[in-house]
């Protein structure tokens, strides 16, 4: 048998904490709770990761574990969102699942990432996995394929996450452990949804970083926008835009925990900028990478 995987998290942890974001405390019982936690799922939208939660709630047969809502006697059960007394972000807690939304950008991802790292550490837990389940802009590739992110590269196409601390930039590793998008590629082979591995180029905005030509604000032409795409493209094989594997990759390198990132893409940014797809063809590009990753959990849990 393998050995356990080790987190490495900050040494200056003394046991007691508040972790205020996500209204939990080292006083909440968190071994007895979340001790048996071995994949922390995480995506943008508070809805997604309800629905995620959800999902996996069916696709592991009703599990033990779970936390939910008190509901009056015959009422259907309904999966608590932990998150909502705090107000800033949802999350659920379903058998060996944590499925938690992050908000937009490395800013907000990176609060709820601290939180959980520290929640599955003062829990006990061991060999969690932490994946994020998003949506990005393709380069040159179909809608609804789902991209399995290999290297995370700034939006200066730098292979690395810039972490400021203390008024000082350390640039940590931004490359993923190929182990588990390649167990997750070969999930949605089974399911028959197109997904690949590739870059994936991580910026701090939606539009000018990505080379968009319709924010409020741009300070370039056409002609820019296609040479720097077709460059992230042509000369470091980034097949998609998002906002966060970066900082997932590089935190999750940091703290010694397995990780992945696979977000679909939505838009063919060769192609265009607006993303005008109906709300259900969205929700069902939306729905692959989510069942992609149930169907990982349903076979490793
Ligand atoms: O769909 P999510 O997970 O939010 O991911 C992508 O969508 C948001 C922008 O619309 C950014 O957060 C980007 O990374
Ligand atoms: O183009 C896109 C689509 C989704 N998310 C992004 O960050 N960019």
């Amino acid at each position: 048998m393998n050995a356990a995987q080790r987190m490495t998290l900050n040494s200056q942890l003394d046991g007691n904490d508040f972790l205020y974001h996500i209204g939990l405390s080292t006083e909440d019982d968190l071994a007895e709770r979340f001790s048996d936690v071995k994949f922390v799922c995480m995506g943008g939208k508070p809805e997604r990761m309800r629905n995620f939660a959800n999902l996996i709630y069916d696709v592991l047969g009703r599990p033990k574990n779970c936390e939910f809502d008190t509901v009056a006697s015959g009422d259907e059960l309904e999966l608590k969102d932990l998150g909502k007394a705090a107000g800033r972000y949802s999350f659920f807690k379903v058998g060996p699942v944590i499925s938690a939304s992050h908000g937009i950008g490395a800013a907000s991802m990176s609060v709820i990432l601290h939180e959980l790292l520290k929640l599955t550490h003062y829990a006990g837990c061991t060999d969690v996995t932490f994946i994020r389940v998003g949506t990005s802009g393709g380069l040159g590739i179909e809608p609804g394929t789902s991209i399995l992110t290999e290297q995370a590269y700034t939006g200066q196409v730098e292979p690395f996450y810039t972490q400021v601390a203390c008024g000082r930039e350390i640039k940590y590793d931004s490359k993923a452990p190929l182990d588990v998008a390649e167990r997750l590629r070969e999930c949605a082979r089974t399911l028959g949804h197109p997904a690949m591995v590739g870059s994936t180029l991580s910026t701090n905005d939606f539009f000018e970083e990505q080379g968009r030509l319709d924010g409020a604000l741009c300070s370039y032409k056409e002609k820019d926008k296609m040479e720097f795409i077709k460059r992230c493209h042509d000369k470091f094989g980034i097949k998609n835009m998002e906002m966060e594997s970066a900082c997932f990759i590089a935190m999750c390198n940091r703290a010694n925990v397995n990780c992945a990132v696979i977000c679909v893409t939505i838009v063919n940014r060769l192609m265009g900028d607006v993303i005008s797809t109906s709300h259900e063809e969205l929700k069902s590009w939306e729905d692959r990478p989510q069942n992609i990753v149930a169907e990982f959990i349903r076979s490793n849990a």
